[in-house]
């Protein structure tokens, strides 16, 4: 059984200049524990998946499942991750990381929790921080607190859009490295939008191009590359070979000629 199932799904928004069919045909399957990145040019639809996948939107047509239950409405089962971290001001990193426990474990004790978000912390290399205000962090630093309160109540899916997005270049790969180990320490399912390709071979078990607008599911790599993964594979032949067919798979998406092709 999946863990993420979408089923040709469409879905148009209203606009004052009529619908904008956003979906038309989506299909999507991710096993329990893979990580699916999808890419895909800009203003396809990708966000939209996400909402979708949430919970948040219904679509129009077609079906998504969530671990085996079809998905009606907003899921309290689900992390999510944005390019801007979000966190609460008011509170301290370890109170921003504990609040979805608050909301899906509410009879969980504090010390329970207390312990779950720290050894979460330190995974991600922020004991030691747990008392200070978002605002006292770096922007790296606060992402990666990000992630661990997206995942700190186990969620059945990780969501996450653009999550590296604002970050530089070096404290990106950083944190690709970062959610690389905390996958291998406690494994779950995740949805990543990206546009960086790089970052989706690194990531990903899976690789999925959307097309243009109204988007469907034009192309799916299968990343066969081994779980333990240095940063110098993306310099390797067999990830620029990836690289190259997935930015082929996005001229297509965007209409462009591709080189090459006849
Ligand atoms: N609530 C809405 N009402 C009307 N149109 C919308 C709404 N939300 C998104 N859109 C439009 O739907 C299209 C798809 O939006 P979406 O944000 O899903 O794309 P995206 O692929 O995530 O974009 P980007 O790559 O730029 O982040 C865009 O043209 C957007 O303007």
């Amino acid at each position: 059984m999946a863990q993420v199932e979408i089923r040709d799904v469409r879905h148009a928004y209203s606009t004052k200049a009529g619908p904008l069919p956003v979906l038309d045909g989506l299909e999507l399957s991710v096993p329990e524990g893979d990580f699916c990145a999808v890419v895909g040019p800009s203003g396809c639809g990708k966000s939209t998946l996400t909402r979708l996948v949430a919970g948040l939107m219904k679509p129009d047509e077609g079906e998504v499942w969530l671990h085996g239950e079809l998905v009606k409405g907003p899921r309290k089962t689900v992390g999510m991750a944005f390019q801007n971290p979000v966190l609460l001001e008011w509170r301290t990193i370890l109170d921003n990381v504990i609040l979805p426990l608050e909301i899906v474990a509410p009879s969980m004790p504090r010390k329970d929790r207390v312990a779950r978000a720290m050894e979460l912390l330190d995974m991600v290399g922020l004991s030691g921080f747990e008392n200070k205000r978002p605002s006292e962090l770096s922007g790296g630093m606060r992402q990666r607190a990000s992630l661990c309160r997206a995942i700190v109540h186990k969620p059945d899916v990780l969501i996450m859009d653009e999550p590296f997005g604002a970050l530089d270049a070096f404290t990106r790969e950083d944190l690709w490295q970062t959610m690389r180990a905390l996958r291998q320490a406690e494994p779950f399912t995740a949805l990543l939008i990206t546009h960086d390709l790089r970052e989706s071979v690194y990531l990903g078990d899976q690789v999925v191009v959307l097309s243009g607008r109204p988007a469907r599911t034009q192309y799916v790599l299968d990343v066969t590359l081994p779980a333990d993964r240095p940063l110098d594979i993306l310099y390797t032949q067999e990830v620029g070979e990836m690289l190259h067919v997935l930015r082929d798979q996005i001229k297509i998406a965007q209409g462009r000629p591709v080189e090459g092709a006849a």
